[in-house]
C-alpha cells in the first residue's frame, strides 16, 4: 500500500499492460446526495469484452460517465490505460476521450448533419479525408440497416434508427475502449443480435467493450463476465473459466 492509500502494483503495471479500465475503491455521489457507487473496484483488461447490468437507476449510466471522464468519483481512483485520471492534466483530456467511443443512452447526434455526415464525424474530426472512409462509413450504415437513410437528418429518424446511426458514429473510428448505455433498447431482438454481433467483431479487432444493459436475454447470449451494481456495489459474475 502506498502512502496515499492506493495500492501499490498498479504503479507496477507497464502502460501497455495496465488493464483499459481500472477503478479501485471508487465511490460517487451527485451533490449533496446518497452514494450512488460505493467502493466500487473492477478492471476491464485490454480486448475484453464485458457487461454491466443493474435494475433501473442502479448507477450503470453514472458508471459510464465517470469512465467518460464527465463526472469524478468523490473518492477512489480510476485509470484509463494506465493513467490515473485524478493526476491527469486537464489538456490531455481530449486527447484520451478520443480513444473512447461512447454509445449514449440519449444518441446525441447532431440535428443539423446528415446521418452519413454525423457517422463520419470522428474521422473528419481525426483529419481524414472523405475518399478515404466514405466506402467504410457506407457499409457500416448497411450494416446497422441505414443504407436507406444516409443523406437522412436524425430528426426525421425513428428512436431505433437514431439509435444504429449513434452506434455506428461510436465504432466507426475503432476506439480503443468501447462503452454503450443500453445501446439495443430500442430495437427488435433480430436487430439487438445484429448489432451484438457488430460489437464482438469490433472486440476481435482488439477494442475493449462494455455495455450497459438490463436486456437478460442479450447479457446471457455471450459467455463473457458481467459486472452486476447491487445496491451500489459490483460484483462480478459469469464468463469463461
Ligand atoms: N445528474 C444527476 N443528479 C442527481 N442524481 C442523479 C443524476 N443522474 C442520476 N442520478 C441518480 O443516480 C442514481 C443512478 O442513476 P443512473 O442513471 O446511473 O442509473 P442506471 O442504472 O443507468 O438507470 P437506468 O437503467 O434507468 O438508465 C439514480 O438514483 C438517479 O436518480
Amino acid at each position: 500500500m502506498a502512502e496515499d492509500g492506493r495500492p501499490a502494483p498498479q504503479e507496477e503495471t507497464p502502460l501497455a499492460e495496465a488493464p483499459a479500465v481500472r477503478f479501485e475503491s471508487v465511490s460517487m455521489r451527485y451533490g449533496r446526495g446518497p452514494e450512488v457507487l460505493r467502493d466500487v473496484s473492477f478492471d476491464l483488461p485490454r480486448g475484453s469484452f464485458q457487461f454491466l447490468t443493474g435494475p433501473s437507476g442502479a448507477g450503470k449510466t453514472s458508471l459510464l460517465r465517470l469512465i467518460q471522464l464527465a463526472e469524478r468519483p468523490s473518492s477512489g481512483f480510476i485509470s484509463l490505460f494506465g493513467r490515473d485520471t485524478a493526476l491527469m492534466p486537464r489538456d490531455a483530456m481530449p486527447d484520451l476521450r478520443k480513444r473512447i467511443g461512447v454509445v449514449f443512452q440519449d444518441f446525441r447526434l447532431l440535428d443539423h448533419l446528415t446521418v452519413f455526415e454525423n457517422i463520419a464525424l470522428p474521422l473528419r474530426v481525426a483529419g481524414q479525408a472523405r475518399r478515404s472512409y466514405a466506402e467504410d462509413v457506407e457499409e457500416l450504415l448497411h450494416w446497422v440497416g441505414l443504407g436507406d437513410r444516409i443523406e437522412a437528418y436524425p430528426p426525421t429518424l425513428s428512436g431505433g434508427e437514431q439509435q444504429r446511426a449513434a452506434i455506428a458514429r461510436a465504432v466507426v473510428s475503432k476506439p480503443d475502449l468501447l462503452i454503450a448505455d443500453e445501446p439495443t433498447g430500442n430495437v427488435d431482438p433480430a436487430m439487438a443480435r445484429r448489432l451484438l454481433r457488430l460489437f464482438v467483431e469490433l472486440n476481435k479487432l482488439g477494442t475493449t467493450v462494455l455495455i450497459a444493459s438490463h436486456d437478460i436475454a442479450l447479457v446471457r447470449s455471450l459467455d463473457v463476465p458481467v459486472l452486476e451494481i447491487v445496491d451500489g456495489h459490483v460484483e462480478t459474475t459469469g464468463g469463461p473459466r
